[in-house]
């Protein structure tokens, strides 16, 4: 292992129990040009927002890498909270307006009883009060700001409950960039919040980063040419290289990475018997404002979405793209402005 990666896997295991207290002397030059220490030039910023909540060591961490894993967040209660409200939506105990649910692909024209066995994810709960909850945990929110600033909004929002593979692997999930879905900018005001709903690591499908990868540009994307099939909207980066360095991400349960939305990651195959599930939403700045991704390497996606969204609520007219994401997004804290 080289000296990077040995550097990331150190820093991955720094959480908000272990983070060491910051010295006020370090603290203070972050805050603006205004400092005592102004002759020797100020750190620069770009992906994190001046806050108390980073310590100075984890900030640079995610400015270097474009992500940062912070230990054991969200308690034990909540995660049985949000598995208990799983499963009620798989047997059709509820059904909250707007939520999707989604079968694996390899299973998906088959005719099983509703359980969580056949759901590989939910996404869009935004009006499910109990998965909602995740979204608006102040402990989640403290960190999420720091990426954001203080008018936040819950843009996408997904339980993954990844399937043992069938051999087919389409268990797995292609390298990609988030930013490829989302018709806002900028980027840096985006981050996810993702934890594991119990242990993750190689063997049952876990998160893969490549680090630093966020410092670079969106990247066209389109399904991948795997034998088994693909889930729908599973784009993958076109150009992905298998040699990059990665990093797999091993966590334990209440763990919690927040990642830029220009990081590429994947998750590989579930290759245990049992599901691998975590919990995640895609925040941004209220201040962000919508672009048109016409002409772009979204267009693809963004058309798929669109026919989607057609045909599940019946229209027979075109719709706007940003109208789908203002109908979804919630403001979980300070004031709704642009989005
Ligand atoms: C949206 C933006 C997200 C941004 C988030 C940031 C990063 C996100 C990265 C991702 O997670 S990408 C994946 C995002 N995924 C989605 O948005 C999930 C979209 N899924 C759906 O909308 C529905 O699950 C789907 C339309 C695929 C199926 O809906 P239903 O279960 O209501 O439909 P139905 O059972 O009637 O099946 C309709 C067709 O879809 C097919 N199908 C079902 N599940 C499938 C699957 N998993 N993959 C491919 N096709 C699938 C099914 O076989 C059938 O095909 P046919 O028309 O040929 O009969
Ligand atoms: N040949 C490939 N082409 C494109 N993406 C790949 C390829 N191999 C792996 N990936 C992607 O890399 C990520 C992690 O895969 P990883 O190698 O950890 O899992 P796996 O191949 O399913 O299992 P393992 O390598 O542990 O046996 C996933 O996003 C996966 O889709
Ligand atoms: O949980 C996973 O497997 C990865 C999910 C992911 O990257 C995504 O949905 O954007
Ligand atoms: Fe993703
Ligand atoms: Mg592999």
């Amino acid at each position: 292992m080289d000296l990077k990666r040995a550097g990331v896997r150190m820093q991955v295991v720094l959480g908000h129990l272990s983070r060491p207290s910051v010295p006020a002397i370090v603290a203070h030059p972050l805050s603006g040009p205004a400092s005592s220490l102004a002759c020797s030039s100020p750190p620069q910023f770009q992906y994190t927002l001046d806050n108390d909540v980073l310590s100075l060591e984890q900030r640079k961490f995610y400015e270097e890498n474009g992500f940062l894993v912070i230990k054991n967040l969200v308690s034990d209660d909540d995660i049985q909270r949000f598995r208990n409200e799983f499963d009620r939506i798989c047997r059709k105990e509820v059904n909250p307006p707007g939520i999707v649910v989604m079968r694996d692909v390899a299973i998906a024209k088959m005719d099983y009883a509703p359980s969580e066995k056949v759901v590989m994810k939910v996404q869009d709960f935004q009006e499910d009060e109990e998965l909602f909850r995740y979204c608006t945990l102040p402990e989640v929110l403290k960190y999420v700001e720091c990426f954001t600033g203080p008018n936040i909004m819950a843009m996408h929002t997904m339980l993954i409950n990844k399937p043992s593979d069938t051999g087919k692997k389409t268990s797995r999930h292609p390298m990609h960039q988030d930013l490829h879905y989302f018709p806002f900018r900028p980027s840096d005001r985006i981050v996810c919040a993702w934890t594991a709903m119990e242990h993750i690591d190689r063997k049952n499908g876990c998160l893969v980063v490549l680090p630093g990868t966020h410092k670079g540009t969106l990247k066209p994307h389109g399904y991948p040419k795997w034998e088994g099939g693909v889930n729908k909207m599973y784009h993958g980066i076109q150009d992905y290289k298998p040699d990059s360095s990665r990093v797999h991400l091993v966590m334990e349960k209440g763990d919690t990475v927040f990642f830029h939305p220009l990081l590429i990651h994947g998750s590989g195959r579930n290759k245990t018997q049992g599901f691998r599930k975590a919990i995640s939403c895609h925040y941004a700045s209220s201040d962000c404002h919508y672009i048109s991704v016409d002409g772009t390497s979204q267009e693809n996606i963004q058309d798929e979405l669109k026919e989607i969204t057609i045909r599940r609520l019946g229209l027979d007219c075109n719709i706007e793209l940003k109208d789908i994401w203002r109908f979804r997004g919630r403001t979980v804290k300070g004031e709704r402005i642009n989005l």
